[in-house]
């Protein structure tokens, strides 16, 4: 509870900071709405005891000031409405949305995106913001709630202290709302999983790219069965969980409502003998009728606060993980201007979370300064994994990796991330871009940098590409923007532009880059990607990282790295691998006698594919 109490009170400073005339309005109309409520009860008691003694002119006064009390609670409260739940809770809302992605943008690492228990907690927190900053004005209403009680019972008490029965019995309503909450929330959390897989399976069904794979393989019913089975797990689950809660509210709200209706009989025969005024009995109705609307929307206001528990725990989640994720940032040292003996692995192993056997083990390698090294190896064999300790996405759990004999765990992430460049296998795409904006935001500080942007289309080989958008590079590259689609190898392309932009990186990566092109593509893109890791070498020791499965593509690599099952297992020039006769010339063996069995016209129509693209 007091990191809670910590983090609402953060949240309220945050509100006084940015909004203060707002927050301190909706202070007032809080206390406004309670003192309202007092004066209501004790005027209506004047007004009817002075008309039993016939003072009608006082009667009358205590009567308007009932009157006018009651319109400025009812004008506070639809302003507290506006104020206090629109405006504060949106513009905080956007606030802390923003810091948390933010928060999240800055993590190092990007095992929160991997994990199934992290995403969870992300995908919760999305559109979380505002139910958070809600949570907290919430808090601070319920204590004007409980104030409005306190003054309610003070009353209560000066006519009959065991009128004070009364709050005994409202703490059942808010006790048996206690325990249904915490029922919800933890189905809530336990279904989270179900949850989560019925909507993947149903983005599946429902999505043009894998939409294909399932009309092809005839599983959409068995999709359609699964997402079911999904949506029931969690949807039944959670029916349940309200159903027992609500059983449990209404056991608490019977309680309080026949103690009510017996305090109520005792004060009515208290009137009958003259142990109580009549203006006292209008009061003390008047008073139970308001302690009930309290301890209901106290109820109801605990119920929200809890509520944004299901937020605030993955948020607070969130605050713990990013601070362990920068105690854990090693590097301090700022990346090398050049490299001038090479990106050394020693020892290198790294096992997934969640995971037994390692992706890679005992990797030793030297990258000499300026070389362009192929990383090559069966599916799932680890190539992936090593670009990515290698951009300090992980780090590893053995053994070290060295630029010119500094460690890169000592360099900071940042500055060892603007001396890299990379187009990954999982590209981002950035629909809502324009194909100028998809390039150049590989280097953000030069993205208008024209000169750039066009040798970076260059490289990738995508000048044709921009001379059939419809706009050139201002085209959109998404139908919903008023754009157009993008075929999956010009996707590619675009990331390889991207992946160009950035000048003079000491480490460029580029993770089967060409996969989704056509091999004379891919041949092209290739020669020209070396001529440039070769200028590139001779300016500051560029090394080039490039993994493919086609490996006639990489046999002009310096260095040729070949990885199975998580292991390096040969290592040398594409001529000392064929002369060794081991893994790498079988596959290369395999691959050259599958492409002389093409037939001719296969190989024209692949070349006329690669002029139209
Ligand atoms: N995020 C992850 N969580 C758990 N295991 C993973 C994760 N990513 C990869 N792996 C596992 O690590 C191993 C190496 O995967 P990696 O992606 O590095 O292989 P790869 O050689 O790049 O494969 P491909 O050629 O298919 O891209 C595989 O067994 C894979 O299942």
């Amino acid at each position: 509870m007091t990191r809670y109490l910590r983090l609402w009170a953060e949240l309220l400073k945050l509100s006084w900071q940015r909004e203060r005339r707002l927050t301190a309005l909706v202070f007032a109309l809080e206390a406004g709405s309670v003192v309202a409520n007092v004066v209501i009860a004790l005027s209506l008691r004047f007004a009817v005891d002075y008309l039993i003694d016939h003072r009608e002119p006082l009667a009358i006064g205590a009567a308007c000031g009932a009157a006018i009390a009651c319109a400025a609670a009812l004008v506070a409260n639809r302003l507290h409405g506006l104020v206090g739940l629109f405006l504060i809770v949106e513009k905080l809302g956007v606030v802390l949305d923003s810091r948390m992605m933010s928060d999240i943008a800055a993590l190092e690492g990007i095992e929160h995106l991997e994990r199934p228990e992290y995403l969870d907690r992300i995908s919760l927190l999305q559109g979380g913001a505002r139910r958070l900053v809600g949570g907290m004005w919430t808090a601070v209403r319920s204590v004007f709630t409980m104030l409005q009680v306190v003054l309610t019972l003070l009353l209560l008490g000066a006519v009959g202290p065991w009128l004070l029965l009364l709050l005994a019995l409202a703490v059942a309503p808010l006790l048996s709302d206690w325990a249904g909450r915490r029922i919800e929330t933890r189905t809530e959390t336990d279904t989270a999983d179900a949850f989560r897989l019925q909507r993947h399976l149903f983005e599946l069904a429902t999505e043009a790219g894998p939409a294909k794979d399932i009309q092809v393989a005839r599983v959409g019913g068995t999709v359609a069965n699964r997402q079911a089975e999904a949506w029931d797990r969690a949807t039944i689950g959670r029916f349940r969980a309200r159903v027992r809660a609500a059983g449990l509210r209404a056991l608490g709200w019977s309680v309080f409502a026949a103690g009510f209706v017996l305090v109520l009989g005792l004060l009515v025969r208290r009137a009958s003998t003259g142990a109580a005024t009549a203006g006292e009995v209008v009061m003390v109705v008047t008073l139970a009728i308001t302690l009930q609307q309290t301890v209901q929307t106290m109820v109801g206001q605990w119920t929200t606060t809890m509520s944004a528990g299901l937020f605030i725990e993955p948020y607070l989640w969130l605050r713990s993980y990013v601070t362990a994720d920068r105690r854990l940032r090693t590097g301090s040292e700022s990346a090398p201007d050049a490299l001038h003996e090479g990106i050394r692995l020693t020892g290198v192993g790294y096992t997934y979370p969640g995971t037994v056997s390692p992706a890679v083990k005992d990797i030793d390698v030297f990258m000499p300064a300026g070389a362009v090294v192929a990383l090559v190896g069966e599916h799932g064999s680890g190539k992936t994994t090593l670009v990515k300790l290698l951009s300090k996405f992980y780090r590893p759990q053995a053994g070290t990796i060295t630029l010119d004999g500094v460690d890169l765990a000592a360099v900071e992430t940042e500055a060892w991330r603007v001396r890299t460049s990379a187009a990954y296998q999982d590209f981002g795409r950035y629909p809502q871009s324009t194909f100028a904006e998809a390039v150049g935001l590989g280097d953000v500080a030069h993205i208008a940098d024209r000169r750039r942007r066009d040798e970076a289309i260059r490289a990738a080989d995508a000048t044709r590409l921009v001379e059939r958008l419809p706009d050139g590079i201002s085209t959109r590259l998404s139908p919903q923007y008023g754009g157009v689609e993008l075929s999956e190898g010009q996707w590619q392309k675009t990331a390889l532009a991207r992946a160009c932009m950035r000048t003079g990186p000491l480490l460029f990566m580029l993770d089967e880059p060409t996969a989704a092109l056509d091999a004379p593509s891919e041949h092209a893109i290739f020669e020209r990607y070396m001529a440039q890791a070769r200028r590139q070498a001779a300016l500051n020791g560029t090394v080039t990282l490039v993994v493919s499965h086609r490996l006639s593509t990489v046999a002009s690599a310096d260095l040729v790295l070949v990885l199975e099952r998580g292991r390096l297992v040969e290592q040398g020039t594409h001529e000392q691998l064929l002369a060794l006769g081991g893994r790498y010339s079988t596959l290369y063996a395999l691959q050259a006698r599958a492409y002389e069995a093409v037939p001719r016209s296969d190989a024209v129509s692949a070349e006329a594919e690669r002029s139209a693209t």
